[in-house]
């Protein structure tokens, strides 16, 4: 592939990465009690590996959304680019079952679509557990039970600005469904031609 070129993500790819990694945390984590999409992109992610991680007959896992995004003010040079966060959107519990009023103690899986300079996935661990810390000495409850897993469809390799700390996660995983290359990663959801986009994608073995 040339530098120039994209790596073109099909969606029967992002179905089968999320297959597997359901598989890999089912094994590995045990079911989650809560999924946490970092929307945009994790939104469709989140949704497909619900699917795999629910077995016949059993509850759905809600899917709380978190609205995240990287500022980027072109004007001020490269190098500022994508370093601060934006919450636009946090937690709402809303409606669901009484007992499920906060994270603590549960087993919770982040899911966005894509790890670039990690400054997105470290803000949510990071403020997603400050919550639950300050959630349980509110409520005098212990927070030692709570666990935080992460699944992405793809990461870059590259140099993170950022990491996710182990303390935080708790005995939680890192999976990412594929390492790529720090190329322009073009996903089916962004396509304005998703006949051409599949192709593209099938041609370079992405199906
Ligand atoms: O690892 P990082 O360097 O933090 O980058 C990854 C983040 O960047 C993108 O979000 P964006 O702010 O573009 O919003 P979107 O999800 O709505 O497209 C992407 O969806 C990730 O959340």
């Amino acid at each position: 592939m040339s530098a120039d070129e994209k790596f073109y993500v099909s969606y029967n790819s992002v179905h089968k990465i999320c297959q597997k990694a359901a598989a890999d945390i089912l094994e590995t984590q045990g079911k989650p009690d809560v999924i946490i999409a970092i929307g945009g992109g994790g939104f469709i992610p989140a949704r497909i590996i619900r699917t795999f991680l629910k077995k016949e007959g059993e509850k759905n896992i809600p899917i709380q959304a978190i609205g995240l995004s990287l500022y980027e003010d072109m004007g001020t040079g490269q190098d500022k680019i994508g370093k601060e966060v934006i919450r636009t959107q946090w937690l709402d519990f809303g409606s669901l079952d009484k007992h499920f009023d906060s994270l603590i103690g549960k087993n919770i899986l982040i899911v966005d679509e894509v790890d670039d300079t990690r400054t997105t996935l470290h803000y949510a661990l990071s403020e997603l557990y400050k919550d639950v810390q300050s959630k349980a000495k509110e409520l005098n409850a212990s927070s030692s039970g709570t666990k935080f897993s992460v699944f992405v469809l793809h990461n870059k390799k590259k140099t993170k600005r950022a990491e996710l700390s182990k303390e935080q996660m708790n005995g939680g995983i890192y999976l990412s469904g594929k390492d790529v290359d720090d190329i322009w990663i073009a996903y089916p959801w962004e396509s304005h031609d998703i006949d051409a986009h599949t192709e593209k994608a099938k041609a370079q073995g992405n199906i």
